[in-house]
């Protein structure tokens, strides 16, 4: 069994620490109230070594992918900080079960929003634009196709759908409506106002990012992130950050010939599982909703390195795993 790849539906016990939500790849605990941090206001957010695919959570785990992912969000948390972008993260010294791959972070007033943002056409944004010519609302030129740069990246929120649904692109306006709506907010945000300070933040870092990681030879294509606010109204980058399970990256060299043959771009971590779960060779039949079969070890051996792979290249150094 890899590390912290156990099944959803039995997260690992941790010492001062009380289990209070599964993701598809993450878990998230509360203070155990004779913890230190039992009189704070943090939780701790754990990364599995869970990978998912076509709505499935994919049986075996990857190795050491809750310790790449998580070190790379903390690199980039890291980064972004130094550029001013506060965020939620408060302490990695977390219980040596999951040493390296759960971060302490400030319990915020989550934004009831995904905070998409997309620099590049493809996915539900290509889906939207085929459709309609636009994505969530906003006009862009025709004659797109899959991969094409968008003149500049565009904001376009969805909601936050609950376990197994999907998140539904919405309209900006419809996002003010929904943050305006949003008792759990603080009173004193105007949900207009903060849905124009969550685009501002969003596509700040997402011009951040993307430069960073062109220069570094990946393409971020499209990120989702989660804010909060803190006590004092701030808002505050949380969840995880570019990260493969909340971006798009695709490798620089291959978009461009991707884009020219009007061929659908590579996913630089998922590729290998992509392409094996949909051969013949692994007899699962997608649109039958049957769970698929269990990855073959070249094919799990593979996608661990194409996330050492993404590490090294964004971050220019190797982690000693
Ligand atoms: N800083 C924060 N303050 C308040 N709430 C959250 C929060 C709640 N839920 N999620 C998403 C999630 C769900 C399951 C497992 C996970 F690790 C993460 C994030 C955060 Cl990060």
């Amino acid at each position: 069994v890899v590390s912290g790849s156990a099944p959803a539906e039995t997260a690992p016990e941790l010492p001062g620490w009380i289990h209070v939500n599964s993701g598809k790849v993450r878990e998230l605990y509360r203070p155990a109230p004779d913890s230190p941090w039992a009189d704070q206001s943090v939780l701790l957010m754990v990364a599995t070594d869970r990978i998912s695919a076509y709505d499935h959570v994919l049986e075996p785990g990857i190795p050491d992918k809750g310790i790449i992912l998580n070190q790379l969000s903390l690199w980039w948390f890291n980064k972004l900080a130094e550029a001013g972008i506060p965020n939620h993260v408060v302490s990695t010294e977390v219980p040596e079960q999951v040493a390296g791959r759960a971060i302490i972070v400030q319990e915020l007033d989550m934004v009831p929003a995904e905070a998409i943002v997309r620099g590049y056409l493809t996915g539900s944004g290509l889906a939207e634009y085929r459709e309609t010519g636009t994505v969530t609302g906003i006009e862009l030129p025709a004659g797109l196709t899959d991969g094409s740069r968008l003149p500049s990246p565009i904001f376009t929120p969805s909601t936050k759908a609950e376990q197994g649904d999907h998140d539904e692109n919405i309209s900006f306006a419809q996002l003010q409506e929904r943050l305006g709506a949003a008792c759990t907010l603080q009173a004193s945000t105007d949900g207009a106002d903060l849905a124009r300070r969550v685009r501002e933040l969003a596509l700040n870092i997402y011009t951040l990012a993307e430069e960073t990681a062109r220069e570094a030879g990946v393409i971020l294509a499209d990120t989702k992130f989660e804010f909060g606010l803190d006590a004092d109204g701030i808002l505050v980058l949380a969840d995880e950050v570019l990260t493969p399970d909340s971006s798009r990256f695709w490798p620089a060299e291959e978009w461009e010939r991707h884009v020219a043959q009007g061929k659908p771009q590579p996913s630089f971590d998922k590729q290998y599982v992509r392409n094996w779960l949909t051969s013949e060779a692994s007899g699962w039949d997608r649109a039958s909703g049957q769970v698929p079969p269990a990855l073959p070890s070249e094919v799990v051996a593979a996608t661990r390195e194409r996330y050492l792979d993404a590490y090294r290249r964004l971050t220019g150094s190797d982690l000693q795993l």
